[in-house]
Order: C-alpha cells, then sequence, then structure tokens
C-alpha cells in the first residue's frame, strides 16, 4: 500500500535528487575524463610510456643519423679534398641507421597506438556494462554508439600520426643542435621563426579545436537520424512526408552544421600546413640577409643551413599535419569522459548464495525522471510492498502509471532516489545490488534476445534441460539448442517473448519480473501461460511479478495491487480462481 503522506515524501526524494547532482563529480572528474583528472592522449599514452620512450630514442637517433647525414655531405661539398669512398661509406651507414632506426622507432610506436586502441575499445565495452541501466538510458543509443564508432576511430587515428609527431620532433630537436653547431646566428634565425609559427600555430589550433567540438555535437544528433533511420524504416518507407521531413528537419540540418564545422576546422589545419611551407622559406630569406646583407656566416655555412632546413620541411610538416588528428583524438577523449561510465573491473560477481529468503520488502521505494522542459518529470512513489515467497503478485494499471518503471527498481536496474529494498532479510544498498540482481529475472518490453543460451552457472544448458522448455513454451519444431545457442532468433514478437521467458527460466532465479509478458500472445498461449507455465514456476518455488491487464486471470494471483500516478494501492482479489488443471503439475 502506498504510504501516508506521499507529497511530503515525494518532495523529499526530489530535494535529495537536486543535492546529489549538486555533488555528482562534473563530467570525468572521479570516473576519469575531463575536470581536474583531465585525460588527454597524452596522460593515455603514459600508460606505456616504456614502449613509447624507447620509440622516442630510436626515433631520435634515426633522427640524429638523418642530420648527421645532411652535415656529413654539406661538409664534402664544400671541402672538395675530402676522401669521396670513406664520405660515401659513412653516408652509407648513416642513411642504413636513419632507415632502419626510424623503422623500429615507428614500428614500436605503432604497436602502442594500436594496443592503446585494442584496450581503449575493450575497455570502453567494460565501463558500460558496469554503468548503470538508469545512466546508459540516460545518454542514450544514438550518442553511445557514436563514442563507440567515431570517438574510438578518431582516438585510433591520433595514435596513428605519432610517429610522425615524434619523427617531426626529433627532427627539429636536432636539427637545432646542428645549426647552433654550425652557427649560433643561424639556429637563432631558424629559432624565432619556429617561435613566430608555434604562437601562430597555437592559435590557429585553438581556433580548430572549437570547430571540431562543434563538429563532435553535430555527430551526436547525425547518429540519432541513423537511429531513427533503422528503427524507424516501416515508418519512413510508408510515408513520402515522414521521408521528407525526416531529411529536412533531422539528417541534412545535423549533416550540413558537421560539414560546416569540419570544414572549418580543416581550413584552419590547412592554413597551418601553408604556413609551415611559407616559414621554411622565410629561413631560408633570413640566413641569406644574414649572410649577403649583414656578413654573418661563410657561403659554407649559409648552404649548409639551407640544405638543413629544407631537410627538416617534410619531417615539420609531417608533425604539423598530425595537429588535425591530434586535436580530433583529444576531443574524443574527452567526450568519452563526459558519459561518466562507471569504472570497469567491477564486475566480478559475488557467488550466488543458497536462496534461502523468505520475503522481499520494498520501503518507501521513489524515483524521479529528471525534468525536461515544461516536463517536472514522473514521480514515482513512495511505494511500501511485501512480498512472499513463492507469491505470485499480478501489478495492473493504466499507462504511463508508473508500472515499468517499478519493475526496473524491483529488478535493481535503477537505483531508487528515497526508500530502499529490503531482502534476505537485509538492506539492498547500493554494494549489495549486484548481488540482490543475481536472484532476479525480468523480461521488460524492449528486451533482448540473445542467441546463446544459459544457465544459472553460465554454462549452455543440456538438451534435457532445454527440450523441455522448448515443448511447454510451444516452441519445439521452431527453435532447437545447437552448440549452446538457439537455432534461431528470426521469431514473431509473441514467440520471441516465449524464448525471453525459456532464457530467464534457464537462468534459474528466483524472483521473475514480467512487464505486460502476455500481452503478445495468442488467447490460448494467454490460456496456458497463466493456467499452467505461472502455476508451474510457483511450484518449482518462483516468486512471479507480474503485470498484466489480463483481468480474466486476476484471481490466479496471490495478491493484486494497482499502479496508479506512481503509487501502488492493494486490490482485493474477489475473483474465485479458475480451476486449475494442468498434467504438467501432477
Ligand atoms: N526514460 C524516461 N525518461 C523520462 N520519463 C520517463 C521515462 N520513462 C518513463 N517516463 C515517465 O514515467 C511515467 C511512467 O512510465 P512507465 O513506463 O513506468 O509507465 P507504464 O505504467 O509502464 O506505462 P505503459 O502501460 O504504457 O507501459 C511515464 O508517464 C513517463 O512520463
Amino acid at each position: 500500500m502506498r504510504a501516508g503522506d506521499g507529497g511530503g515524501r515525494h518532495r523529499l526524494a526530489v530535494r535529495r535528487l537536486a543535492v546529489r547532482r549538486r555533488l555528482a563529480p562534473a563530467p570525468g572528474g572521479r570516473r576519469g575524463l575531463g575536470g581536474r583528472n583531465r585525460v588527454t592522449l597524452l596522460s593515455i599514452l603514459k600508460g606505456r610510456w616504456r614502449r613509447v620512450a624507447l620509440g622516442g630514442v630510436l626515433n631520435l637517433g634515426a633522427a640524429i643519423a638523418g642530420i648527421s647525414a645532411v652535415a656529413l655531405f654539406n661538409h664534402a661539398l664544400a671541402a672538395p679534398s675530402v676522401h669521396l669512398w670513406m664520405t660515401a661509406g659513412a653516408g652509407l651507414a648513416l642513411i642504413a641507421a636513419l632507415f632502419g632506426l626510424g623503422l623500429a622507432s615507428q614500428s614500436l610506436i605503432i604497436g602502442a597506438g594500436h594496443d592503446i586502441v585494442r584496450d581503449l575499445r575493450l575497455n570502453l565495452v567494460e565501463r558500460l556494462m558496469a554503468t548503470d541501466v538508469e545512466t546508459i538510458d540516460r545518454i542514450g543509443g544514438p550518442r553511445i554508439l557514436a563514442t563507440l564508432t567515431k570517438d574510438v576511430a578518431a582516438i585510433s587515428q591520433a595514435f596513428n600520426s605519432l610517429p610522425f609527431v615524434m619523427f617531426g620532433g626529433s627532427v627539429l630537436v636536432s636539427g637545432y643542435g646542428y645549426l647552433v653547431w654550425l652557427s649560433p646566428v643561424y639556429a637563432l634565425a631558424l629559432a624565432l621563426v619556429t617561435g613566430l609559427v608555434v604562437v601562430v600555430a597555437r592559435a590557429l589550433g585553438g581556433r580548430a579545436k572549437r570547430h571540431k567540438r562543434l563538429a563532435r555535437m553535430a555527430d551526436d544528433r547525425i547518429h540519432e537520424a541513423f537511429d531513427a533511420l533503422i528503427r524507424g524504416r516501416n515508418e519512413l518507407r510508408l510515408s513520402r512526408a515522414r521521408r521528407l521531413a525526416f531529411l529536412r528537419d533531422g539528417l541534412r540540418p545535423a549533416a550540413a552544421e558537421a560539414r560546416k564545422q569540419e570544414a572549418t576546422a580543416d581550413l584552419f589545419g590547412v592554413l597551418t600546413a601553408n604556413l609551415v611551407n611559407s616559414a621554411v622559406l622565410l629561413t631560408i630569406l633570413a640566413v641569406l640577409i644574414l649572410k649577403q646583407g649583414l656578413g654573418i656566416g661563410t657561403v659554407e655555412q649559409a648552404t649548409a643551413a639551407t640544405t638543413m632546413v629544407l631537410f627538416i620541411r617534410a619531417p615539420l610538416a609531417g608533425l604539423i599535419g598530425s595537429l588535425p588528428h591530434w586535436i580530433a583524438g583529444n576531443i574524443a577523449v574527452q567526450t568519452v569522459g563526459s558519459l561518466a561510465l562507471a569504472e570497469a573491473g567491477e564486475d566480478i560477481a559475488p557467488p550466488r548464495p543458497a536462496a534461502d529468503w523468505s520475503r522481499l520488502e520494498l520501503r518507501g521505494l521513489s524515483y524521479h525522471y529528471p525534468p525536461r522542459g515544461e516536463d517536472a518529470g514522473f514521480a514515482f512513489g513512495p511505494v511500501d510492498l511485501t512480498v512472499e515467497r513463492g507469491e505470485i503478485v499480478f501489478i495492473i494499471g493504466g499507462n504511463g502509471s508508473g508500472k515499468s518503471t517499478f519493475a526496473r527498481l524491483v529488478a535493481g536496474l535503477y537505483p531508487p532516489q528515497a526508500g530502499a529494498i529490503r531482502f534476505a532479510d537485509r538492506a539492498i544498498t547500493a554494494d549489495q545490488t549486484a548481488w540482490y540482481r543475481q536472484h532476479v529475472a525480468v523480461i521488460l518490453s524492449d528486451f533482448h534476445l540473445f542467441a546463446e543460451a544459459l544457465t544459472a552457472e553460465g554454462l549452455p544448458p543440456t538438451l534435457a534441460v532445454a527440450n523441455p522448455l522448448l515443448r511447454l513454451l510451444a516452441l519445439d519444431g521452431k527453435v532447437a539448442l545447437r552448440e549452446g545457442a538457439w537455432s534461431t532468433t528470426a521469431l514473431s514478437q509473441g514467440q520471441r517473448k516465449r524464448l525471453a521467458l525459456i532464457s530467464a527460466i534457464l537462468e534459474d532465479k528466483s524472483i521473475l519480473i514480467l512487464d505486460e509478458w502476455a500481452a503478445d500472445q495468442d488467447p490460448e498461449f494467454r490460456r496456458i501461460f497463466y493456467t499452467e507455465i505461472i502455476p508451474l514456476l510457483k511450484k518449482q518455488g518462483k516468486t512471479i511479478i507480474a503485470i498484466t491487464h489480463d483481468d480474466h486471470y486476476f484471481s490466479l494471483a496471490d495478491s493484486l495491487y494497482k499502479m496508479e500516478n506512481g503509487g501502488l494501492i492493494a486490490c482485493e482479489n474477489r475473483r474465485k480462481a479458475p480451476k486449475v488443471e494442468s498434467p504438467l503439475l501432477s
């Protein structure tokens, strides 16, 4: 029965929710990304610092070999008395070192990058599986899919560009070293031009980042449209007006926005790349002015500096060309962080103890959906309910009265914002929910049918167990168990629900929650369900909480409750139970 002052407790629940929101960590705070514990591509790299550091050292070796080769050739050209064959031998050795060390370092760094992306993919999936259903529902499928595809691809691309970034950096550093040795004044000229390029590139990079972020937001809208495209395929096929509206109001504006923002961001990237090309020539011009105008340095030094700057150009362009990938990768990392998923590694199932419980109690259970615009959000509860072990409870109620919300709360899928579940004489606190869920099977209206059949132990069931269930649910001849998986899940909605019920029974949990399970069954099978299957499950000791509209069978329930505007009211079950005479029960 609904507890006393529902309005007062409800207000309390809403206040608690508001406080919880204020205290909630900023996106990415405790759970990883953004905020103070900002995770960037570089901080991810730190996790593999040994390999990356070794790659960096080899890279620097390759760069030094390259610069040394250029210096050697410069020197040989300026001093014809040098022994040609010795110079050629040393030059070949340096080229071989450039090639070998470059290859070794790049394969190390590329390997580390791919490992990171593989781990990131698995980690994301593990985190999604560890995250509350409530959070997943709030984020929504399209945003999650966008992260699993777009963000992971962006991070992957950023790490793929890492060898270019590192080689560019190494060549730049060793090039400076050579120029400082050759002529500190020329090195200063290069440093000034590089400094200018860095300042301008940073400013352009900041602008590019802003536009990349806006483009990423448009990507979420595009994925929402993709989701509607697949889910609404029937409606779209049947209505030209809907197709036109879908393109006009949904996909086209989002695609146009993404195109605009991406193009602007890329423009800044191209600007930066061109700036580098011009800066290289600018440095050579500076060397020319220093030599011819101010008489600083010799012709050999000026020529060597020019050759060096030209040698640096290509790796530097590679480095600058990687900047857009690096920016997009960092935005992707931050987007993943903003989802505030739970940390992975908490999915260690506590062993399911012997099911020695006698009572399931709900005490003041309350939940409030977040307000959206004008809608204050639906308030469920506070609800009190006691269910004895083996009891059959029917819940009735109008559309939108809160029945499915009730099912999600009792199943432990949504955390109550006030009140608690008591089960097996203990209050189910947040850290006990995983244990509690091991006792509950639920079939909701948006259930998913996995092809793999699993028993309570997580093993494939034997045919001796599966076949009688297929017969009981009248699926024999339609579905078979083959190598631990159902031969097909391409079934009618009613048949899919029957197979989902078999899967739930195989899990052998003591509480079974069914959300309008019988609604898709034909009248004959509905009769079988209420008069044979439910009594059979009760005989096996299952507790059944069924949401139903089948008033013809209400009398089969041990207790009947009505959900009304988020509250639960006990109903008198006056009807005489139809006699159950099932051969299954004998
Ligand atoms: N994901 C959600 N976000 C916000 N509000 C929601 C969400 N799901 C349901 N609601 C709100 O909660 C109310 C109760 O929904 P619920 O699905 O529990 O009703 P129900 O009794 O199962 O309805 P039906 O018989 O139509 O399935 C609805 O009126 C709806 O406004």
